[in-house]
């Protein structure tokens, strides 16, 4: 199968040139001491993110080219780590697993599972993520300045497909005056919010937790553009962005069956003894509570993200979950990307990690929940070919074209979190 060069590699296309050209304008009149003050979190984000030069990914450990049935799908996409770059170890197989799982021991907690999503899977997923969860009730970071349609922005998308006079105008909820400069949509705010716990959870949730106010400043927008703006939608317990807490008053969103049985056949399939054999010291009371996990792990929030190939995630902590051991499962799909993760500050050195369609990650124990982390980059052109319409049979490709459209400059990830231990009853 012939190598799909991205644009922003190919010297003689405009989007290189235009990198180049953007590069030497903002790096003429530069001090020399630009990048002093950037924290190793930082520098690793912006080399990461460069589109000129492009970065060199041969510190990125990439897993996938330890699997030859991945052969094509890591041909096929031009960009590559190295299956060399960090230190890991393979797990013991458990009975019930059918795919490896690797640790990674300089960073207690974190396990990387490649392929755990069987290809059909991976299609299923995505086309879960757009035509049934990115929609009312769930609330998507659209939905805060547009009166999104009743049936999701999806479903409209797929109606302007066949017809474009059927592409609707989706209004904004504000009506537009040109004085007042309110937050458009856009990427993730960053707060720094109180790590949430068992004792201080009540009081966080008395928090005043008022709605965003929608931006006066958005004009109505046609449905198959708008697509491009989903940047998130929530699962389960709502989540409040202004002040980064759980908002309990809202009671809690459903948890698709099927996602939880991913997640929790994640879980199952590592053998938690090996991972956190050695840390018992750093759990304090929790003891070893992992050993548990097997009956108690059930998850009961998230956020499943949209990115297109220009969207970054800053370096953050996810601290707003009661259980701050628990594991957090977390899925890829659709085009590649590197993922950073450090310490507890900005000031480790992170460890850059490729992420592929398929992979499933964990963070969980008491240091690898609290660990910085972040998306610098979404690997260009880097679809899988099991993710296109040319590969499929018959039957799988009928509706699939608009998916692969969408896919082609998109990555999903379903972030599933724990909240409170299993059986706990908030009270409010
Ligand atoms: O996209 C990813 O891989 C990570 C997302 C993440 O860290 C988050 O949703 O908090
Ligand atoms: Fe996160």
């Amino acid at each position: 199968m012939a190598f799909t060069i991205p644009d922003i590699q190919d010297p003689k296309s405009q989007s290189y040139k235009k990198a180049r050209r953007q590069y030497y304008k903002a790096t003429k009149n530069r001090p020399a001491t630009y990048e002093l003050d950037w924290s190793p979190f930082r520098a690793a984000e912006k080399r990461y993110k460069a589109r000129f030069p492009l970065p060199d990914l041969s510190s990125v450990l990439d897993l996938a080219l330890l699997d030859n049935a991945r052969q094509q799908e890591v041909e096929r996409g031009v960009w590559r780590g190295s299956p060399n770059a960090v230190h890991y170890a393979q797990l013991p197989f458990k009975k019930t697993a059918s795919t490896p799982a690797y640790f990674i021991p300089s960073l207690p907690g974190l396990v990387i599972l490649p392929s755990f999503i069987s290809r059909e899977k991976q299609r299923q997923l995505a086309k879960w993520s757009l035509i049934k969860h990115a929609r009312h009730p769930n609330e998507t970071n659209l939905d805060t300045h547009y009166e999104l349609p009743v049936d999701g922005l999806w479903k409209s998308c797929l109606l302007a497909r066949d017809d474009s006079s059927k592409d609707i105008l989706v209004y904004p909820k504000a009506l537009y005056s040109q004085d007042t400069e309110l937050p458009k949509p856009g990427p993730r705010q960053l707060v720094d919010n109180t790590p949430a716990s068992l004792d201080n959870f009540q009081a966080l949730s008395l928090t005043p937790k008022p709605p965003q106010a929608p931006s006066p400043t958005i004009r109505a927008t046609l449905a198959s553009s708008l697509l491009y703006k989903l940047r998130w939608a929530n699962i389960g317990w709502y989540y409040h962005w202004g002040t980064k807490q759980y908002d309990f008053s809202k009671g809690k969103g459903v948890i698709d069956a099927e996602l939880r049985d991913v997640c929790i056949s994640a879980v199952a399939a590592v053998d938690w003894d090996e991972v956190f054999a050695g840390t018992e010291v750093e759990w304090g009371e929790a003891g070893s509570e992992w050993k548990s996990w097997d009956k108690t792990y059930e998850p009961d929030a998230g956020i499943v993200n949209f990115y297109q190939t220009k969207d970054t995630l800053m370096a953050h902590v996810d601290r707003s979950e009661v259980c701050a051991t628990s594991p957090l499962v977390s899925i890829s799909l659709g085009n590649a990307a590197i993922f950073l993760v450090g310490g507890l500050t900005r000031d480790s050195e992170p460890v850059p990690i490729l992420l592929r369609s398929g992979d499933v990650m964990i963070m969980s124990g008491p240091t690898c929940r609290r660990a910085y982390h972040g998306v610098p980059r979404i690997l260009e052109e880097t679809l899988p070919p099991h993710l296109r319409t040319a590969a499929l049979d018959e039957q799988n490709r009928s509706d699939w074209q608009a998916y692969e459209d969408y896919l082609c400059t998109t990555r999903i990830n379903i972030n599933v979190r724990q909240v409170f231990p299993k059986g706990f009853k908030p009270i409010m």
